[in-house]
């Protein structure tokens, strides 16, 4: 047997790190890649999650072949919208009157690539139920800028959460990183910590 292989988390978000680490996967390093996130032409949420997720592992493991590499990424779908992170509060405002008294589905593509080049990837959701916000629940929360870096505007873990009814399905995929998927994937490939 050769040495262990590294693990690179390819991510700039500390949440999925603090993820990891709850189920005792703790990355070698992280490789945040700057990917363009921007929808191609009628793909659904489905596909733009796992080409994301894939493009992140694939765009990390260029650096670090050796390594395992994973990669994710998380959107909102709202009817036929797809809301990422929005670029300021303005459209973070718009994207909450979206979500405001509706139920909508967060979805995050999880990808592994290994150091023998093989890939594997999984899609977790949740369905959502937000209540609906009043004007002084919607100014507070843009003036929290919690919604800052976030799918959809909104973190559930923060002052959200107590926007939100139910959820059914994953909450981490909600949170950015869907511990059961990754657990299989890691798992799958042959990763050991
Ligand atoms: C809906 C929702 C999203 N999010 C976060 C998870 C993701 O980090 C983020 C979606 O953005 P992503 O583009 O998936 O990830 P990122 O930009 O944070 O990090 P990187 O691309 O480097 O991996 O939204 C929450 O933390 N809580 C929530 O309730």
């Amino acid at each position: 047997m050769g040495a262990r292989a590294p693990l690179v988390l390819a991510s700039a978000s500390p949440r999925r790190l603090e993820l990891l680490a709850q189920i005792g996967v703790r990355p070698d390093h992280t490789a945040p890649q700057d990917i363009d996130e921007t929808p191609l032409k009628g793909e659904t949420p489905k596909r733009l999650v796992l080409r994301l997720a894939e493009g992140k592992a694939r765009a990390g493991a260029a650096a670090q072949p050796d390594a395992y590499v994973l990669g994710s990424d998380t959107v909102v779908a709202v009817g036929r919208r797809i809301l990422g992170k929005p670029a300021d509060a303005e459209e973070a405002g718009r994207m909450l009157d979206l979500l405001s008294g509706r139920n909508h589905v967060v979805l995050t593509g999880v990808a592994v690539r290994a150091p023998d080049g093989r890939t594997a990837s999984r899609i977790a959701e949740a369905r959502v139920a937000f209540k609906r916000l009043s004007d002084e629940e919607r100014a507070g929360y843009l003036a929290s800028g919690q919604w800052e870096g976030a799918a959809g505007a909104y973190k559930v873990q923060g002052l959200a959460g107590g926007f939100v009814r139910g959820i059914t399905g994953s909450y981490t995929a909600i949170v950015g990183l869907p511990l059961y998927e990754t657990r299989l994937l890691l798992e799958g490939l042959g990763w050991r910590p």
